[in-house]
């Protein structure tokens, strides 16, 4: 599979999309179109354009210790990789940098009913397996940009879905680890997807978050990892909201805690403090650790 820089949507003609009429269901409530409740967009950024040049303009190649920009750069898109289960097709969609936060807001007519956190991640730490949740559960996990899958949990996504695995690969291969940190990729559920000699993998979509770009001793330090986390997560939430179909759960791993040498606590603290926006909702998440 190539990435390609002009995206085209499969099944879309004229090159435009209603990503306003996305319909996004998180939490456990709303995993099956039939319980379905409309809830506020999470990612409403306005007019969106629709244009299909993407384009990928890299972080900051040479200098490790620099800081993301505070402030978006309004030009920077990146292009996603994704593979339509339907009809297995593979295709890619431009989305907004997750490093360009602060596009136009819509703000609704009606406010979203008042909930504890009505524009904020809420993660709720469990001890349990993360990959047993229902059809359509969101799962994500820390990556680093250089395709490799090969340790700590990233090992285990990559014998429970291989077909994802190739996708995540591509796209690494696609782009540079400058380039790659601060965003994500979202995998929707593979029809090949299946342990080796195995039964058929449950459909879930797969979040990647590039929180650092390379792994082992040359991973990124701790405080560049959490400062691509924000970024990362807040693309994959507009990924999941261009998505338009439905998402059931949302559940992680502890991300960056194992092999990335982050402790927990500081990435959950990043995400938990990210605001949302008005209008997109809150998020419940739910971190999974093994027994
Ligand atoms: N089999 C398993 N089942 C269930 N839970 C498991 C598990 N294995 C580990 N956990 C837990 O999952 C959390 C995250 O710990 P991880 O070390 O996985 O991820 P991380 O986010 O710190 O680091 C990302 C890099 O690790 C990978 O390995 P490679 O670089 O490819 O070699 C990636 O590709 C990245 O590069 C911790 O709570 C672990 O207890």
């Amino acid at each position: 599979m190539s990435v390609k820089r002009t995206a085209a949507i499969a099944g879309v003609s004229g090159g435009s999309r209603q990503l306003k009429q996305s319909k996004l269901s998180f939490g456990s409530s709303a995993s099956t179109s039939r319980n379905h409740k409309p809830r506020p967009r999470i990612a409403s950024e306005g007019p969106r354009d629709n244009s299909m040049t993407a384009t990928i303009n890299p972080t900051n190649a040479a200098d490790s210790e620099k800081e993301l920009p505070a402030q978006p750069d309004q030009s920077r898109k990146v292009v996603t990789a994704t593979h339509d289960q339907t009809d297995n097709r593979t295709r890619s969609e431009t989305a907004l940098s997750p490093i360009s936060p602060n596009q136009p807001q819509t703000q609704p007519p009606n406010p979203p009913t008042p909930s504890p956190n009505p524009s904020k991640i809420h993660i709720t730490d469990k001890i349990g397996d993360l990959f047993a949740g229902p059809p359509n559960t969101l799962l994500i996990h820390a990556c680093n940009t250089l395709g490799s899958w090969s340790g700590g949990i990233a090992l285990a996504f990559r014998k429970h879905y291989p077909a994802a695995f190739r996708l995540y690969r591509s796209h690494c291969a696609g782009a540079t680890p400058d380039q790659l940190r601060g965003t994500a990729l979202l995998i929707p559920p593979q029809r090949g997807d299946r342990k080796a000699d195995g039964p058929a993998a449950v459909p879930h979509y797969i979040g990647c978050l590039f929180t650092s770009r390379r792994y082992g001793r040359t991973r990124d330090s701790p405080a560049q990892i959490l400062q691509a986390t924000e970024p990362a997560m807040r693309h994959l939430l507009r990924l999941v909201a261009a998505e338009g179909r439905e998402v059931g759960e949302v559940r992680m791993c502890r991300v960056n805690s194992g092999l990335f040498g982050v402790p927990w606590e500081e990435s959950k603290a990043v995400m938990e403090g990210m605001e949302l926006g008005v209008g997109e909702g809150g998020v419940e998440v739910v971190a999974y650790e093994r027994e």
